[in-house]
């Protein structure tokens, strides 16, 4: 039976895992002389460490994470706020792309997801927010019985900790106290209550908290996902803290990938996962380890397909072409891809010295602002890239878009309820290039909107702001797939996100495109940037002022 180490992690495959031999089956029977635990989580990213807690609260039970990645206390940049986009690229990033998307030109959009524990709890961006009610009660209608907001609601409650902060007035009565997971305000720069204004000058009211049932329409500044030492609070550091960490029936592996989910019969000719294969390279010899119990697949939303294909359970006919036997012909598994587009950064040149580009393009007052985190953990470090939300309806009659003079742009409503928004915006108080991978040039300042693929709008190649803004498609019409290039877990899936492929997403990215260029001209926010028409040089990566936010269309 179970395999427990007293160790906090694990990575040889010797300890917990059994040679695969030849004659190893691809579908067998649990064999007796493999290691085995009762439970087999994949992935230990969000999903896979709040199962490895939970699951081996129970003494009786063993439990195994097998987490591809490395660990995530030892990586600085996970810890410090501000700094997350520093791990893009990295060996903490899986680095995927999609396939050449036909509608942004042939390009192909790069994908982050974390390779570490916690996986993208431990690079993402910080924010806590909920859905909109409306989008739980929609599960509930389509079938998902125990899934609607107030039911949720419970369980957010459970698993968070909010820590007041003095300048944020919101009701802590309606926010967890005692969870794992711990949220809390950070320090916004100035710039920030400026967008705020500047949203209630065109119609988005602001509220105080996204996350209460009174639902997310409006604009607010958001709730990080941060412990009291100004630290990023993952799915890692909140449910595999030393104390879990030192259970006997817990075991992490670290450094090892899941290579396929092995399958037996049952007596009804049902599949029936009884194990794993894994390995340390793609070359190095592969292990099984047997699950008890179960195998709980949590490798996240590209990898999870991914290994179901490679295990045999997926469309028949696309498994064919690789000689995979097939488990299970399910036609659905890697169909329905659904991101949430954005149009990439959009960036409006700010006046110098309100936004917070000096500490990002001046490496002396990156350093400084650095060792003030380290030390005292406070200063920009420590506060959010993106520092306000705003969620809107497309079909908002109040927003300028749906005015007259304003060019009718179609769009079809995919939400849940007239309580949900489908566009989500995003600001950001400094200039952000190639995913932040870029250094802005000095001197220049900027906000930036979140909006991924913004070369097809208005025909601009690149749109950085010092102020960042960006757009998000909430509820995209267009539905892409993820397929296998090979048989192997080495190879990246190969993912087509078929962006844009409907009018109405188009459509909806201009309105929100629209949006961002009209909260940039109001008086609130003008005065604190600087826009120039677009008779600058080409080659500017800011959005021209004579942008019109009543015509701006794509080209
Ligand atoms: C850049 C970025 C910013 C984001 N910002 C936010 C935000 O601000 N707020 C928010 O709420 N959400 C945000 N998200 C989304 C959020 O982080 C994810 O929805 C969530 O982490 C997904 O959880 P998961 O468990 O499904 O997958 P993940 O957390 O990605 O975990 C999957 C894990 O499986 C591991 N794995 C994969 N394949 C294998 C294999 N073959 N063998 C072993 N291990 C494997 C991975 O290394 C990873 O650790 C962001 C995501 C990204 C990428």
């Amino acid at each position: 039976m179970g395999n427990s180490s007293s160790k906090p992690f694990v990575s040889d495959p010797t300890t917990f895992a059994t040679p695969k031999t030849t004659s190893t089956p691809h579908a067998g029977d649990l064999e007796p002389n493999w290691k085995s635990y009762d439970y087999v989580i994949v992935g230990g990213g969000t999903a896979g460490c709040v199962l490895a807690s939970r699951l081996s609260e129970n003494p009786d039970v063993t439990v195994l994470v097998i987490e591809a990645g490395a660990r995530n206390d030892d990586v600085l940049f996970s810890r410090i706020p501000l700094a997350f986009s520093r791990m893009f690229r990295g060996p903490y990033d899986w680095q995927y792309k999609t396939t050449p998307q036909k509608s942004l030109q042939g390009r192909s959009v790069y994908w982050p997801r974390g390779k570490l524990l916690g996986g993208s709890s431990s690079i993402n961006a910080m924010v806590y927010h909920h859905c909109a009610p409306e989008d739980f009660d929609d599960w509930v209608r389509q079938g998902a019985l125990g899934w609607g907001y107030e039911t949720m609601r419970k369980y957010f409650n459970k698993a968070e900790r909010y820590i007041p902060h003095s300048r944020h007035d919101l009701d802590a009565s309606l926010h967890g106290t005692s969870g794992p997971w711990i949220t809390s305000h950070l320090p916004c720069a100035p710039i920030s209550d400026k967008i705020l204004e500047a949203c209630d000058e065109v119609g988005i009211s602001q509220i105080k908290d996204f996350n209460t049932s009174e639902g997310t329409l409006g604009a607010s500044k958001f709730v990080a996902f941060v412990d009291e030492k100004h630290e990023r609070s993952s799915a890692a550091t909140a449910y595999l803290d030393k104390e879990v960490l030192k259970r006997p029936n817990l075991t992490v592996v670290l450094s090892v990938v899941t290579e396929k989910v092995l399958f037996s019969s049952d007596a009804d000719g049902m599949p029936r996962a009884v194990g794993v294969q894994v390995s340390t390279s793609k070359s190095g010899p592969s292990f099984v380890v047997g699950a008890n119990k179960e195998v709980i697949l949590c490798a996240g939303s590209i990898a999870s397909p991914q290994l179901l294909m490679i295990s045999g359970v997926g469309p028949a006919g696309h498994l064919s072409k690789f000689d995979i036997p097939i488990v299970c012909d399910l036609p659905a598994v890697g169909q329905n891809l659904m991101d949430h587009f954005s149009a990439g950064s959009m960036a409006i040149r700010a006046k110098p010295g309100v936004t917070w580009d000096e500490y990002r393009s001046n490496p002396i007052r990156a350093v400084l602002a650095l060792i003030q985190w380290l030390i005292f953990r406070t200063g920009p470090m420590c506060s959010l890239g993106s520092q306000i939300g705003m969620f809107v309806r497309s079909d908002d009659h109040q927003l300028h878009f749906n005015q007259a003079g304003s060019a009718a742009l179609p769009t079809i409503d995919m939400t849940s309820g007239k309580g949900a928004p489908d566009i989500e915006l995003l600001a950001c108080p400094f200039t952000v290039i190639n995913s932040g991978l870029t250094r802005p040039p000095r001197g220049t300042s900027g906000i930036t909107a979140v909006s991924y693929q913004t070369t097809s709008i208005y025909g601009l190649m690149v749109l950085i702001f010092y102020l960042i803004k960006g757009a998000i498609l909430l509820k995209p019409c267009s539905k892409g797939k993820i397929e296998l290039q090979s048989s192997s877990i080495w190879d990246h899936p190969l993912i087509d996100a078929n962006y844009l492929s409907h009018q109405s997403d188009v459509n909806m990215m201009i309105k929100a495109t629209r949006l961002l260029l009209r909260i940039a001209r109001t008086k609130s926010l003008s005065s604190w940037l600087d826009v120039k028409n677009s008779t600058e040089p080409t080659g500017d990566f800011f959005w021209p002022g004579d942008a019109d936010p009543d015509t701006v269309g794509i080209l």
